[in-house]
């Protein structure tokens, strides 16, 4: 990857894409080619080759998936394993048919089975039973990760495959349904803080454990492994550290300052109880996250607080 590529961010206007694109930009690669899934549905191979034939992409940073929280998984499954093999699949084939020098694949720590060892290393892929509420998710992750490694085996493509931890940041989706818990946690809590309610709900028990990341670091992760890392080994990205659900509460709590109460609803899945990344091999090639989680929160809740405000403009 050099200066002059021509880089493909699929999913450009995601919590990922964005900021892969935002890291991209800073550092100076300045010919980004992105496309709305209005404008390009990922899933219809045929507009997926006419990308590739027309734009002559170099690199590709794959971000673009169905992606969703623990209760979006777990009710639509079907969706998100369809969308995400045709996806990803659409595009390493077409990557892979029009000589693309490198692309880097976004998996997830969801891969690993529900009850592997702590933290979790690279190794327990395909070791153990996946976690029920995202298994077609994960299905399709494992496909992709596969699929690159095998094309790199048969056809000496050179692809690379990241599992990030929980993810967060600027751009979020904070749709209550369908998001991950730390941006529907900033919301709920925010909105308890504006209309003076007394409780917030919580899903599950508040004890499973996460690791969170925020996207900006993650992307300046994925750019350091394009630059400096080849291989069929998958590569965790994470902090190294994770957090209970119940404290993560508490800690929004005090960057929003909400007085009340949080009440935990246990009809509501809990899943993983934790999902702690073993992030050796990450730092061994010379890259560690340098976001605190608190100063993430803060900044993520400004960020949050000011796309209020232009909406409501
Ligand atoms: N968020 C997280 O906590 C984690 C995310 N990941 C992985 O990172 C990657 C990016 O996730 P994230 O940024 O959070 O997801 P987002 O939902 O924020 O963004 C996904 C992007 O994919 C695009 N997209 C979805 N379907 C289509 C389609 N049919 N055609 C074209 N584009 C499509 C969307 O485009 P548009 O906006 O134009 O509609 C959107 O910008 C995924 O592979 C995910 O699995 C991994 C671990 C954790
Ligand atoms: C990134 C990752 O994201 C998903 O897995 P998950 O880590 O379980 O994701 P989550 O963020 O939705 O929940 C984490 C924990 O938090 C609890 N929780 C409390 N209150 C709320 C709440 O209000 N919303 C949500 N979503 N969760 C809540 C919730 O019950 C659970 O115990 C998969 O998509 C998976 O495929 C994947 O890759």
């Amino acid at each position: 990857m050099n200066k002059e590529s021509r880089i493909y961010v699929a999913g450009h206007r995601g919590l990922v894409g964005s900021a892969i694109v935002r890291a991209l930009s800073n550092q100076g690669y300045g010919n980004l080619i992105c496309r709305t899934s209005q404008e390009l549905d990922l899933r219809d191979r045929q507009q997926v080759d006419r990308l590739f034939s027309e734009e002559h992409i170099d690199i590709v940073f794959l971000a673009a998936a169905k992606v969703g929280g623990i209760v979006a998984n777990h009710e639509y499954p079907a969706d998100f394993i369809r969308d995400n093999l045709l996806i990803q699949t659409n595009i390493i084939d077409a990557a892979y048919q029009s000589g693309v020098e490198k692309l880097l694949f976004l998996g997830s720590t969801c891969i690993y089975p529900k009850l592997a060892p702590q933290p979790l290393k690279e190794e327990y892929l395909m070791t153990g039973e996946l976690e029920a509420t995202n298994e077609a998710y994960a299905v399709a992750k494992i496909a992709g990760i596969t699929m690159c490694q095998s094309y790199n085996r048969q056809y000496g493509t050179n692809y690379i495959s990241v599992m990030p931890t929980n993810l967060y940041g600027p751009g979020d989706n904070f749709d209550l349904e369908k998001s991950h818990v730390l941006p529907a946690l900033l919301r709920k809590v925010h909105e308890a803080q504006e209309q003076q309610l007394p409780q917030v709900e919580i899903w599950g028990t508040g004890t499973p454990r996460r690791e969170f990341l925020h996207a900006d670091d993650l992307a300046d992760a994925c750019l350091f492994l394009m630059e400096h890392y080849e291989g069929n080994e998958i590569v965790n990205i994470g902090t190294g550290e994770d957090i209970s659900i119940r404290d993560l509460a508490s800690l929004i709590q005090s960057v929003v300052g909400y007085q009340g109460e949080f009440k935990f609803n246990t009809d509501k899945p809990d899943g993983t109880p934790r999902k702690w990344v073993d992030v050796s091999k990450l730092k061994s090639l010379g890259w560690s996250a340098r976001i605190p989680l608190i100063e993430g929160l803060k900044s993520t809740y400004e960020d949050y607080k000011s796309e209020l405000q232009t909406i409501s403009k």
